[in-house]
């Protein structure tokens, strides 16, 4: 196997809580609390859970927007835990990101030449005349008219404007781009063409993705292994197989059912699965959460999957 491009080791993110006349911190929402995961050069790692089981805290961890409060960054087999070892190492301009919301993470005064030119002017000195080519060649990576180049965000649709944020992140020829939620905020019809989209592009240009999502309708579609996240810890992880025919967590049981039936005649059956599943995550709850409510330790089931089950009778 290759070396990954980036390892999270026993990762850990802790929001301090405000409260009180002398704003104290008086408690800690753990985020993510111990997780620990590979990215291997163009891979697709889907990471999904409902809304927050700190998927999009570990993505913005990843590019350094948030800080880890324990745990190991590594970048190629390197410590880069800290900011100054990222620079160090080139690791921002190799990590880029991708945005949910495309309106509000483009600066809407400047022009589409300029937001992609940004990373370009951070970490590479181009001169002007390779500057105007690299863009105008991103443009078209992106699919995108030339004519639009000196045009302005909310000049855009939302499916467009998503295009423009994967041209910016592609600027920097990054190594691992990670796509927190891209195609949430578009219409259905739009999605599809979003999603095929940048699965051409990781399969022409090799890149690492790591695709965020609470949808694993979505994640089926664009990636071959799969971590599924609840309360801030991984509760399984394999491959497409082993997370849609396999399923050996309850709460991933319990996402897949979740997973809205195309077909019209099938939605009854549909709905009294999804309650059968509701029910039995109630009953078997503690056979997966210890006291505290928190999933247990990831116990590997074969080489490519893992589960936060017990150990079954008799071994430890
Ligand atoms: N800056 C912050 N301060 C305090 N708590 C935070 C902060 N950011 C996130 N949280 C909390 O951390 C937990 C994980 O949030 P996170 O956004 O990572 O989850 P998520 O799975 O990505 O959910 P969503 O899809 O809704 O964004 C949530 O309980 C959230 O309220």
């Amino acid at each position: 196997m290759k070396e990954p491009i980036v390892t999270l080791k026993d990762l850990k993110v802790h929001y301090p809580i405000r409260s009180g006349f002398f704003n104290r911190v008086t408690d800690r929402v753990k985020a993510v609390d111990g997780v620990t995961l590979s990215l291997y050069p163009g891979q697709t790692l889907g990471l999904v859970g409902e809304s927050g089981s700190g998927k999009s805290t570990i993505g913005k961890t990843i590019v350094g927007l948030e800080a880890m409060t324990s745990g190991q960054l590594l970048y190629q087999g390197q410590d880069v835990s800290r900011p100054r070892q990222r620079k160090e190492k080139h690791y921002n301009r190799d990590v880029q990101m991708i945005f949910q919301d495309s309106l509000s993470s483009l600066n809407p005064r400047k022009n589409i030449y300029d937001i992609i030119a940004e990373p370009i002017r951070n970490f590479e000195r181009l001169d002007p005349v390779a500057e105007n080519k690299r863009i105008r060649e991103l443009l078209s990576i992106v699919g995108l008219p030339q004519r639009t180049l000196f045009q302005y965000p909310f000049q855009f649709s939302g499916g467009q404007r998503q295009r423009i944020g994967i041209a910016r992140a592609l600027a920097t020829n990054p190594k691992l781009i990670i796509a927190d939620e891209p195609v949430s905020a578009l219409d259905l019809s739009v999605q599809a063409q979003v999603l095929n989209f940048m699965k051409q592009i990781q399969r022409d240009l090799g890149i690492a993705f790591l695709f965020i999502s609470h949808d694993l309708g979505v994640v089926r579609h664009m990636t071959d292994d799969i971590a599924v996240m609840h309360r801030g810890r991984l509760v399984e992880t394999g491959s497409r197989t082993d997370i849609f025919d396999h399923p050996a967590h309850i709460y991933t049981q319990r996402l897949l059912a979740a997973i809205p039936s195309i077909n019209v005649a099938a939605r009854q059956t549909h709905r009294q699965q999804r309650q059968a599943i509701e029910r039995v995550f109630d009953e078997q709850y503690t056979d997966y959460y210890d006291g505290d409510g928190l999933p247990l330790p990831l116990r590997k089931l074969s080489a490519t999957h893992a589960a936060a089950i017990k150990q079954p009778e008799g071994r430890d």
